[in-house]
Order: structure tokens, then sequence, then C-alpha cells
């Protein structure tokens, strides 16, 4: 605010003094002349009033400065009033006609609407007024949030911080309106700024904590079998189902962190079981391979065993191997492991000392059996049967291996002698075992049962490769004719075959062949029936 040069008591505030001067004057009841007021008005002021001026009458010169003194004082009151912006100019000029027409009942009125006039309103030039207590304290209040609370929440920010803090710093500078529509604008565009990154941020942490429950899962996935670890994910996946905050956050780190310790201390220790398993097998095979040299095609599949060991990785598939080699060897193992040192040792000794048993019983069982033969067939007799049944079965009991026979009966036999002759019956007889030798293995055995009924003994044979065999046999007898005077006689027959119960005897299990060769009669003959 400009000063005008007057004296130093009236440097503080003339329109005040003025103001109270006549709020006294009308407090005392005394008429507003100008003595009366220039007593007051020095007595507001506290200064010693001058000498009574000599008035100049100002209408003799409107623009003449009056003569120093209250009139002057009022005079130039109302002219710095005149000069002030709103409605403050107005209240100047009124004043100005009310000296220069010394009017001072209109001077006293326009001063008294003047104390009574209202605050400013908006659109006085703020910049030239103090701000109020309240004004003061609301932008102190903005300027500190926008500095101080605003700035530190967007920390991730620096831009957008230092926008926040110089907007702080100019609010409490902005005192005019074109300062305050500036810093209104510029905070809206902070707010906008704001908004935007708050939106991305929210997405933002949506993103990761999907991603976070998606490796949970994963996680929990792997972990089927440890409850102490189920149960330390699931509290984990609950800590992150709420609002978020630190302390959540930070509890679920921790409990993650668990986790992954012992995961990892169970993985490590998982591999080493794996490998010694896979050692202890290898172990285990290469043993066997020594044990079982010669065995044949098994010593073979234990050497594929070994591969497949060694490309395995899972104990699942290990255990599936290990099953296999089992199967594999149960057949072997009790001759193999009794047999495991001297077969290594002295192999070559023991193959040859086998093989001149092997020739030596041959033919001692030969020279046997030619007294238990039937003397038409050339296969064994009921006697010779007996001999080979009680064998077969001690071994079958033995091993543990299967053991079946096949009772055989020519179908029609006696419309073959009524047509062709007893002779040519004979022949079909001989004929029949002749392919019956050639169609079964060696260690077969043929007998004839009685009449036209054959048995066939089948050692380590399953009940459906006897089946099998049958039926083999009669697809070869319709391959080779019986001739008979250079014509073809079809030979068939009927067959029960049965599969030896442990500890059954022979009577049982002829007993049982029979029966199924009957149904086999009885349900169009040339057929194969299993005996329950
Ligand atoms: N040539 C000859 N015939 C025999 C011999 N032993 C038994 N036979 C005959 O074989 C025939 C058996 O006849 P059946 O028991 O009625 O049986 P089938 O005619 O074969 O009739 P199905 O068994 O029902 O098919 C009888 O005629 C016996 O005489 C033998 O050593 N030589």
């Amino acid at each position: 605010m400009s000063k005008p040069n007057q004296p130093a008591a009236m440097e503080q505030n003339p329109a005040d003094i003025a103001r109270e001067a006549f709020r006294r004057l009308a407090l005392r009841r005394i008429s507003p002349t100008p003595e009366a007021y220039r007593d007051i008005y020095y007595e507001i002021a506290g200064i010693a009033p001058p000498p009574p001026p000599a008035l100049q009458a100002p209408t003799a010169a409107p623009e003449a400065r009056p003569d120093p003194g209250p009139e002057l004082m009022l005079y130039q009151f109302a002219n710095r009033l005149a000069d002030q912006p709103g409605d403050l100019s107005e209240f100047g000029r009124r004043l100005n006609r009310a000296v220069k027409g010394r009017d001072w009942d209109g001077y006293a009125r326009t001063l008294a609407q003047l104390a009574e006039r209202p605050a400013p309103k908006k659109g006085i030039d703020l910049a030239e007024l103090p701000d109020g207590e309240q004004t003061k304290q609301l932008r102190d209040m903005l300027a500190r949030t926008l500095t101080f609370a605003v700035a530190s929440l967007l920390n991730t920010n620096p831009v957008l911080a230092m926008e926040a803090e110089a907007l702080g710093a100019a609010t409490k500078e902005a005192h005019s309106d074109a300062a305050l529509a500036e810093i209104g604008s510029r905070l809206k565009q902070l707010c906008y700024q704001i908004e935007l990154r708050s939106g991305d941020q929210g997405e933002q942490q949506e993103l990761l904590l999907r991603l976070f429950r998606l490796l949970l899962e994963n996680v929990s996935g792997l972990l089927d079998d440890d409850s102490w670890l189920r149960g330390q994910i699931d509290m984990v996946q609950e800590l992150i189902s709420g609002p978020i905050d630190s302390r959540k956050l930070e509890d679920a780190t921790r409990s993650l962190k668990d986790v992954i310790y012992k995961q990892s201390q169970l993985k490590h220790g998982l591999s080493d079981v794996k490998l010694t398993v896979k050692n202890m097998m290898m172990t285990f095979i290469d043993r066997l391979g020594q044990v079982a040299t010669s065995t044949g095609d098994f010593h073979e599949k234990i050497g594929g065993y070994s591969e497949k060991i060694r490309n395995a990785d899972k104990i699942s598939e290990l255990n599936e191997i290990l099953d296999d080699v089992l199967k594999e060897t149960r057949i072997v193992q009790s001759e193999a492991l009794k047999a495991r040192d001297n077969m290594v040792m002295a192999r070559q000794e023991v193959q040859d000392a086998e093989a001149r048993i092997h020739a030596l019983e041959a033919k001692l069982q030969h020279m046997s059996e030619l007294v238990r033969e039937d003397q038409l067939t050339g296969s064994l007799n009921r006697r010779g049967l007996d001999d080979v049944f009680e064998r077969e079965m001690a071994r079958a009991d033995r091993r543990g291996t299967p053991l079946c026979i096949a009772v055989l009966d020519l179908d029609d036999f006696k419309r073959l002698n009524d047509t062709y002759g007893h002779i040519a019956g004979d022949g079909a007889l001989k004929h029949l075992v002749k392919i019956v030798k050639e169609t079964i293995r060696s260690m077969d055995v043929v007998a004839r049962f009685g009449g036209e009924e054959f048995l066939i003994l089948l050692p380590e044979t399953t009940i459906e490769a006897a089946s099998q065999t049958m039926t083999r046999l009669q697809r070869e007898l319709t391959r080779h004719f019986f001739m008979h005077d250079n014509e073809k006689v079809l030979i068939t027959f009927s067959a029960g075959v049965a599969l030896r119960r442990p500890g059954e005897d022979q009577t049982e299990l002829v007993k049982r062949a029979d029966k199924a060769m009957y149904q086999a009669k009885q349900t169009g003959k040339n057929r194969v029936v299993i005996a329950d």
C-alpha cells in the first residue's frame, strides 16, 4: 500500500482512525463539526492538535488542495479511498464530494455506511487486502497438505511429487484471482494424473497377485504327500485372499520361505534316494546276470533291464522295472541261486557232464520204454504212461510248473473199421500217432489209453497252450490224410484237455479230461473242450 506524506502518528491507518473518530462522535452524541472531529481525531491518534488553520473554500478551486487540518485529512482520506479498487473507490468519491460541499452530515453518513460495509466480495483483488484469519489457516493447511502429505504419497512418482510440492509453495504466495485460478487448474491436472496412476497401480497389483496365486497352485501341485507343506501353502493363499497390507505380505513371505526351504531339502533327499535305489538295482541285476549266464534269453532280458534302469528317472518307473525283473527271475530263481557259484566256476565242465548224463539218460529211458510201448502204434502203453505220469507230476511239483493232459478219441472209428476193414483201422491208429509225434514237443508224451483212445501228457504247459496244441493237431490231420488203397481217408478226433490241480492224482485228472472229451463228442465231435 502506498503511503501519503502525513504525520508519523497517522501512518498506522488513517482510515481506521477516521472511522473510530466518527464512532466516538456518535457515541458521545456530538455534532460532527470539523472542530469536534479534529479534537477526537487527535485524541485517538495520541498527538497534540495544531493551531487552528485558516480554511480555504474548496468550492473556489475544486481541484485545489484544502488547507492542512481535519478537512485536509478528510479530503486526503477521501482521495486515497477513491484510489482503492471496487466499491471503496465509490465511497472515496462520495466522501470527496462531501468534503468539497462541506457536507459533514453527508460525510458522516458515508463513513458510517463505510464502517458497516460488508466484507469484500469475490472479485476484489486479494493481493491488495490482507488474509482473514480463517483464509490464512485454510491457505496454510492446503500448502501443508500439498507439500507434505500429497508429495510423500507420490514418492514412487518423482515428477508428480515435485509438482505437488511446487503447488504447495505457490499456494502460500497466491493472493490474486489469477494466481488462484492458475493453482486451481494445476491442482485439477495433478488430481487427474494421480487418478490415472492409481488406476494403473491397482491393475498392476491385481496382476501380480494373480501371478503369485498361480505360482502357489503349482507349488502345491508338487506337494501331494507332505501335509505340513500343504498347510503352509494354504496359509499363504489365505493370507493373500483378502485385502493386502504390508503385515500380511511379510507373513506370506515368511511362510513361503519355509516352504521353499523344506521343498529344496525334500528334492535333495529324493534324488539321493533315487540314486541309491538305482545303484542297488544295478548291483542286483549285475549279480543276477552273472548267476544266470546259462539261461539263454533271460540273460539278454536282464541286459535290457539294466539299460531301462539307467534311463529311468522316476521311482514308480523303477518299481515297474523291478516287478518285471522279479517276474522273469522267478522261473530260474531257485535253480540259478542253488547252482550259482558252481555254474560260474566250472560252467564248461558242468555242461559237458550234463551232456553225457543226458545221453545216458536218453538211452536208458529208451530201453526201459521199449517194454512200456504199445506194439501197434509205438506210443507208450498204460504202464509206460503210469511211469511217465509219476515222473512228470513230481517234476511239476518240484518246479511249480503247470502240467496238462489231453484225452483224444477218434471220431466214428467204428464206421472206419466197418468201411475199410480192421487192418485199415490199425493203419489209421498208427497214422494218428505218427502225426501226433510230429506235432507235439519232444518233452510231450503220447500214450495209447485203450482202443481208439489216446492220452497226451504236456509238461510245463498252460491250459490255453494245451488246447491250442490239440487244435493244431486237428489241423495237421486235415493236411496229412490217412491213405488207404490210394484213397484219402480223413481222420478226426474229439479231445478234452485238463490242467492238473495242485496235489491232484492221475485218476482224478484223467477223469476230468475224459469228461471234457465226451462233451466234445456230444457237442458235434472234431472239437476240443477244456475241463472245468
Ligand atoms: N482196427 C481197430 N479197431 C479197434 C481197435 N480197438 C478198438 N477198435 C474199434 O474201435 C471202435 C470204437 O467204436 P465206438 O466206441 O463205437 O466209437 P466210434 O465209432 O469211434 O464212435 P465215436 O467215438 O462216438 O466217434 C470199435 O468198433 C472197436 O472195435 C484196434 O486196435 N484196431
